[in-house]
């Protein structure tokens, strides 16, 4: 077989599974995972190259439904557009469920790709003679080119997964180094840790409308100097984030240097602050200068 290459998009309403899964598929933390709904909104790309194949993974964004500011029609808009720039869709939903998110998602996948349906969470199904009728009706539901039962979490059906979504890839030599894990600069995988770790330490309390700014990156041999703004929509959040004695930003940080210092294999000098910009979240300016597209 020639060597195949090609790009592959995950979708899938919030918290279904889709960073696990591109986690599970390039091995490496390259995105962002969390409880919480709604936490990826960059598009990454994972990248895993066997003996004759490249994937290069593109990680959407979860479909915001509830919340029609610019930041989340910027979000769908994002999807859209990803979708029909990919060689190969991967339509990730959770077993035994099908939605009204999921109808939405439907209306727009391109029909001139292959879509591949996969049904993640398999783990958690407590009867598993149900799987069989459930990938039969949703056969009836859309023309996916293949249904892949899989548990990203555990790793099962991953393999086969790999194994369908290469036959839909064009024969083409690699785009990237056999060891690229991902195209994404280091400040940009630096913010993304920050931000994991905020969604992480304020569960519940979490402001809606927070980002994650990088303002310098200094490497010095193995050290890395990185200064990083918290952004928030309102003064009030300001103190949520900071917590009392400044104890909360101080663990937050703790957290997000550590594991900066696990990927980029170095020390890591993190300095981080909150900065209050009212309304950011509604203004596409702002989104575009914070690097959302
Ligand atoms: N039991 C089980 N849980 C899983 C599996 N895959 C993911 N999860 C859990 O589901 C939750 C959501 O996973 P994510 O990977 O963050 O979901 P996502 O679709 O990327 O979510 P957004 O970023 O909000 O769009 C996490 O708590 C995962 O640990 C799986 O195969 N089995």
């Amino acid at each position: 077989m020639n060597f195949r290459t090609g790009y592959l998009a995950i979708v899938g309403r919030p918290n279904v599974g889709k960073s696990t899964l591109n986690n599970r598929l390039v091995g490496a933390k390259v995105s962002i995972t969390s409880k919480k709904a709604q936490t990826t909104r960059h598009r990454i790309h994972g990248i895993l190259t066997t003996e004759d194949c490249q994937f290069i993974f593109v990680d959407t964004p979860g479909f915001q439904m509830q919340h029609r500011n610019a930041l989340n029609r910027m979000m769908n808009r994002s999807v859209t557009q990803t979708l029909s720039d990919v060689d190969v869709v991967l339509f990730v939903i959770e077993a035994g469920r099908w939605g009204s998110g999921e109808d939405e998602i439907v209306t727009v996948l391109p029909d001139n790709r292959p879509v591949l349906l996969v049904i993640n969470k398999v783990d958690r199904m407590q009867d598993k003679g149900q799987l069989l009728p459930f990938m039969q009706k949703m056969a009836e539901t859309y023309p996916f080119a293949a249904i892949v039962p899989i548990s990203a979490e555990k790793g099962q059906g991953v393999d086969e997964l790999l194994k369908v979504a290469a036959g839909h890839l064009p024969e083409a030599p690699p785009v990237f180094d056999a060891d690229d894990i991902t195209d994404r600069s280091e400040r940009f995988l630096a913010a993304e840790m920050l931000r994991e770790k905020l969604f992480r330490n304020l569960g519940e309390e979490l402001p809606y409308g927070i980002a994650v700014e990088i303002e310098k990156f200094e490497q010095e041999g193995n050290l890395r100097r990185i200064h990083a703004a918290v952004i928030v929509d309102k003064q009030a959040h300001k103190g949520i984030v900071i917590g009392k004695d400044g104890e909360r930003l101080k663990r937050i940080s703790t957290d997000a240097r550590k594991d900066m210092e696990q990927l980029f294999g170095g020390r890591v000098w993190l300095e981080t602050w909150v900065k209050v910009k009212s309304g950011w979240a509604d203004d596409e300016r702002v989104l575009k200068s914070l690097g959302y597209e």
